[in-house]
Order: structure tokens, then sequence, then C-alpha cells
């Protein structure tokens, strides 16, 4: 038996950090939201009790390491499935990018294993179980459009925001999350408008979810890596409605209503970076599996 399943990468509308924790994490408060960008996940059932992951993406890594393996794994031992799967992986999201690629994948995965090895589960409980996994993997069990808050695993959904086209670029460089957090100074940032972006989206109001993006880990990467500020500049010289970088980075974003702006910036953005990618915003819950 097999089963497809798409796994959609998330940008960050607005990231915020409150501050840093006793267990090592920071309290964010961030809002997230799935785009027309995604991996593929083909799983196959095995008569054995092996689990086994394949790519073509020579960044992948194909053991223990990754994400979707650990998502098997953790639903394996937890309920005592003695099938295995084979997990096939269609990369399309840039890796290490801050779009979250790795956490849709293990998500992908928590939601047709769940069907696969029929187990049962709601989205609450494997949304509980992604949290283990990663703290962006609970979102991704969901998708849609959330106010995530704790260290980003406690999602609470808010509506699908006004229709744009999305238009990424990820600079070659690949960005550690753990490192770009370890680097942020809380003390002389600009801290983001999180709840004004989230009454923003719930009324629709895509003029001012534009102007209230923000997102303090910018502030680390972008010493971090110019390139990455380059290419903001570039997008805002564009035209774009909205500039921002997602998550950790080094992905840079910008919103646009019109086709015809989208086209300049698209095709204004392929002569710097290598991947561009012009998409939808999507926004809205995932079907289920
Ligand atoms: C920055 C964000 C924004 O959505 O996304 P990415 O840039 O990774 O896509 C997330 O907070 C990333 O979430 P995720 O990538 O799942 O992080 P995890 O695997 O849980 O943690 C990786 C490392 O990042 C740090 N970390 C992560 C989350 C958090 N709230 N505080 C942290 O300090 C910790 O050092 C941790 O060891
Ligand atoms: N299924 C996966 N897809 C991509 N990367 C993965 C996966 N599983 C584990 N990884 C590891 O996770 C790291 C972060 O990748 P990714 O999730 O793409 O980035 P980000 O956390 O910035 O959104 C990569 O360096 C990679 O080695």
């Amino acid at each position: 038996m097999k089963l497809m399943v798409k796994a959609p990468a998330k940008i960050n509308l607005s990231l915020d950090v409150l501050h840093k924790r006793p267990d090592g994490y920071h309290e964010v408060k961030m809002v997230m939201t799935t785009i027309d960008l995604a991996d593929r996940i083909e799983l196959a059932k095995r008569n054995d009790s092996k689990i086994i992951v394949q790519s073509q993406n020579r960044f992948v890594p194909d053991d223990q390491r990754n994400l979707a393996y650990q998502a098997a794994h953790l639903l394996k031992e937890r309920f005592n499935v003695s099938s295995g799967v084979t997990i096939n992986i269609e990369k399309n999201i840039p890796v290490a990018a801050g779009l979250a690629g790795g956490s849709s994948d293990a998500a992908a995965t928590l939601r047709g294993l769940n069907t696969l090895w029929e187990l049962g589960l709601s989205l609450d409980e494997l949304a509980d179980i992604g949290a283990e996994i990663g703290s962006d993997v609970s979102f991704c069990v969901y998708g849609g459009t959330a106010l995530a808050t704790g260290r980003g695993e406690v999602i609470e959904h808010i509506e699908t925001p006004p229709n744009c086209w999305v238009i990424l670029a990820k600079p070659e460089t690949g960005v550690s999350t753990a490192e770009v957090y370890r680097n942020l100074r809380l003390g002389n940032v600009e801290h983001p408008d999180v709840d004004g972006m989230v009454s923003a989206i719930n009324e629709q109001n895509y003029a001012d979810m534009c102007k209230l993006v923000g997102n303090v880990l910018e502030s680390v990467t972008l010493n971090m890596h110019p390139e990455v500020a380059l290419i903001k500049d570039q997008m805002k010289r564009f035209g774009a409605d909205a500039v921002l970088m997602s998550g950790s980075g080094p992905t840079v974003f910008c919103l646009v209503k019109y086709d015809s702006r989208m086209q300049r910036i698209y095709n204004g953005l392929r002569g710097f970076c290598s991947k561009v990618y012009a998409v939808r915003l999507l926004g809205e819950r995932l079907p289920l599996d």
C-alpha cells in the first residue's frame, strides 16, 4: 500500500522572540502561513520492520538524522507498529532555508502514517507528537495560518490571509537555526507588532498586513550574511509590497498583489540569485490524508 502526502513550506509573516527560557529554547510569538511550494512524500508500507528514507537531494540525510525518519520511528515505537515504511522524499523546498522543509516532511510523514498504519490519532495528537521532533513540526501538521507561541509549538489558528503572490529568493549560503538564536541579542532589537499582524489578517487588510511584516532574527542573519540584505534591497527597488526574511533565513520573501509586478520582480531577481520561486500564498488548513 502506498500514499502520497504533500508537505508545504511555511513563511513567517511576523516573528518576535520574547526571552530565552531556562530549557535553552526561546519563547517566540509568530505568525506562520503555508505557501504553494511543497515537497512530495511517498510512503510505502513494508512487510519487514525497517524505516528506509530515500531522496535524490544530496543535502537531505537518508538516516536517523532525517526528520521524516524520526517521525516514523517515534510513531512506530510509541504505538508498537510491526510493519515498516519506505519514505521517498521529492525535495522541492530548499534545505536549511528558513522554510521548515524538514519539519514539513516530518509532519506529512506523521499524517500519512496515521492513515497507512491505521493509528486513528487526531491532528491535535499528531501535533503534540510533532513537537517532540522540532518546534515547527506542530504547525506543519495542521498547515494553514496560525499564531504560534511557546517555543513555536502552541498553535492558535487564524484567518487565511488575503490572496497574493509570494516571491522567494534563497542565497547560496545555508544558515543554522541554533546559531542564529544563539547570536540573538534582545537588548537593542525592534520588536514587530505581532498582534497587529493577527488583526490585519483577520480583518483581511492587505495594506496593513504588508506594513506590519517584521522578524527580529533579521538582526542576526543580515549581519552574518550581507547578501541577504542585498536581496531585500533589490526586492524593495523592484516595487514589492512587503519584504522580509523567513524564519532564521537566509531565504527572503516578498509579497505582491498583481501578476505584472510579480513577473517583473521574478525576472529581476533571476539575474542575482539561482534559487527564485514565485508561488501563491496558501494559508488554508491542509486536507486530511
Ligand atoms: C526560526 C524558526 C521560525 O519558524 O524557523 P526556521 O528558520 O528553522 O525555519 C523556528 O523557530 C525554528 O524551529 P525548528 O527549526 O523546528 O527548531 P528546533 O529544531 O526545535 O530547534 C533548533 C534549535 O534552535 C533553537 N531554538 C529553536 C526554537 C526556539 N523557539 N528557540 C530556540 O532557541 C534551539 O537552539 C534549538 O536547538
Ligand atoms: N527531510 C528533511 N529535509 C531537509 N532537511 C532535513 C530533513 N531532515 C533533516 N534535515 C536536516 O535539517 C536541517 C534543516 O533543514 P530544513 O528543515 O530544510 O531548514 P529550516 O529549519 O531552516 O527550515 C538540514 O541541515 C538537514 O540536514
